[in-house]
């Protein structure tokens, strides 16, 4: 039987608890594989309280979840105990939040789980908790740096049934992208990206659709030097090692439906570039993925929706798409070595 995946519970005051439970209803119907959420299973029992669901909770370990998925929802406990008070995120819950990440890792690494599967956190209460990092790609690549020894470059990837989108630079502010944009990034995560589509996607020749940074590609430089003097170079340079890469491509006419078809993957030049059109054409089913870690991770593309946890109103498609896309990369990945 394969290990089953580890699930971190996001914020708790999040829908990521919400959301567990609602793929793990639907685990048949969906086909999905076997998971482990790590929570706090007291809270996990008040939520499902809450939303008037009956599951099923036990707790698990790693190596017998998969066995106990098919009866309930497996639950490896934390540690941190964590208050369930849903909409209203807590400090006081951020050592669970981050304890489940971590133990996700770990796990995964040590071959005692398939892969990690990372409900929304919220950065806030993290940052006030003492927190370092801008999110989760970022502090799985911390992880995994220390794992391998080596400093790691997570490449962030939304990836859905119409487009699969790339952001070069990550979660900084806008007015500081033009100064940290360099080519040799770029350049990295094209590499990093180009690789994954390869190997654990499937696609034997990759094509990537790389955007300019500024209006209309910079105009020829008129609009602003970036495309020319940072963008065009890595272009260059991936073509000379063989990758299909076309650009700068002016930003606004790449995500149409032709356009889309010409490429597998947009490499987009800042988030809001990369993740305004992958959550518009499909935020119930694009999965946010991270490429470039010694270890498959997933999440679901929306964030920790404090409007509506504990309301039953979260839908669990995104992570219904996140467990089985983080299945078959964990498959690919296998094959591939
Ligand atoms: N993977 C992650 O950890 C992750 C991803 C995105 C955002 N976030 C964090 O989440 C917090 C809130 O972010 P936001 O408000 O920009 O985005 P959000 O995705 O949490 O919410 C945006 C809107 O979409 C709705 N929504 C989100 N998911 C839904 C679902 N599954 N079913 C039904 N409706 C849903 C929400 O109710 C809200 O109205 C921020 O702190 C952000 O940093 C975390
Ligand atoms: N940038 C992501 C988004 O907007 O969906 C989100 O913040 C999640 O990032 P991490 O996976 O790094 O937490």
């Amino acid at each position: 039987m394969k290990a089953a995946l580890a699930v971190s519970s996001g914020d708790p005051s999040g829908i990521g608890p919400d959301v567990a439970l609602a793929a793990w209803i639907l685990r048949e119907h969906m086909r999905l594989p076997a998971f482990f959420l790590l929570a706090d299973a007291e809270l996990v029992a008040a939520r499902a309280a809450r939303l008037g669901v009956n599951v099923p909770l036990e707790i698990a370990t790693p190596e017998n979840a998969a066995t106990i998925f098919g009866e309930a929802l497996p639950i490896v406990p934390l540690k941190h105990r964590q208050s369930d008070q849903p909409g209203v995120p807590l400090a006081e819950n951020a050592a669970g939040t981050i304890e489940a990440i971590e133990e996700a890792v770990a796990l995964t690494l040590a071959g005692r789980a398939r892969a990690i599967v990372t409900c929304p956190i919220a950065k806030k209460p993290l940052y006030e908790a003492g927190f370092k990092f801008p999110g989760h790609t970022e502090f799985l690549a911390h992880l995994a740096g220390e794992h391998l020894g080596y400093a790691v470059t997570p490449v962030m990837m939304l990836a859905g049934p119409l487009l699969r989108a790339v952001p070069v630079t990550i979660h900084i502010a806008l007015n500081k992208v033009p100064a940290v944009l360099d080519t040799v990034t770029i350049l990295t995560v094209c590499r990093i990206t180009a690789l994954a589509l390869k190997s654990q996607f499937g696609i034997a020749n990759p094509r990537l659709a790389i955007a300019g940074l500024n209006p209309h590609a910079g105009e020829g430089g008129s609009m602003g030097i970036e495309d020319e003097v940072t963008v065009r170079p890595a272009v260059e340079t991936l073509r000379a090692e063989g990758i299909d890469a076309r650009g700068p491509l002016p930003a606004d006419t790449m995500f149409h439906a032709d356009a889309r078809a010409t490429y597998d993957a947009a490499i987009c030049m800042y988030h809001d570039q990369a993740l305004i059109p992958a959550k518009t054409l499909g935020f119930d089913d694009s999965v946010n993925v991270t490429l470039g870690l010694p270890f498959v991770r997933t999440s679901p593309d929306h964030g920790t929706a404090f409007d509506i946890a504990g309301s039953g109103r979260a839908k669990p498609d995104s992570l219904i798409a996140a467990l089985r896309l983080a299945d078959e990369l964990a498959t690919n990945r296998t094959l591939a070595t």
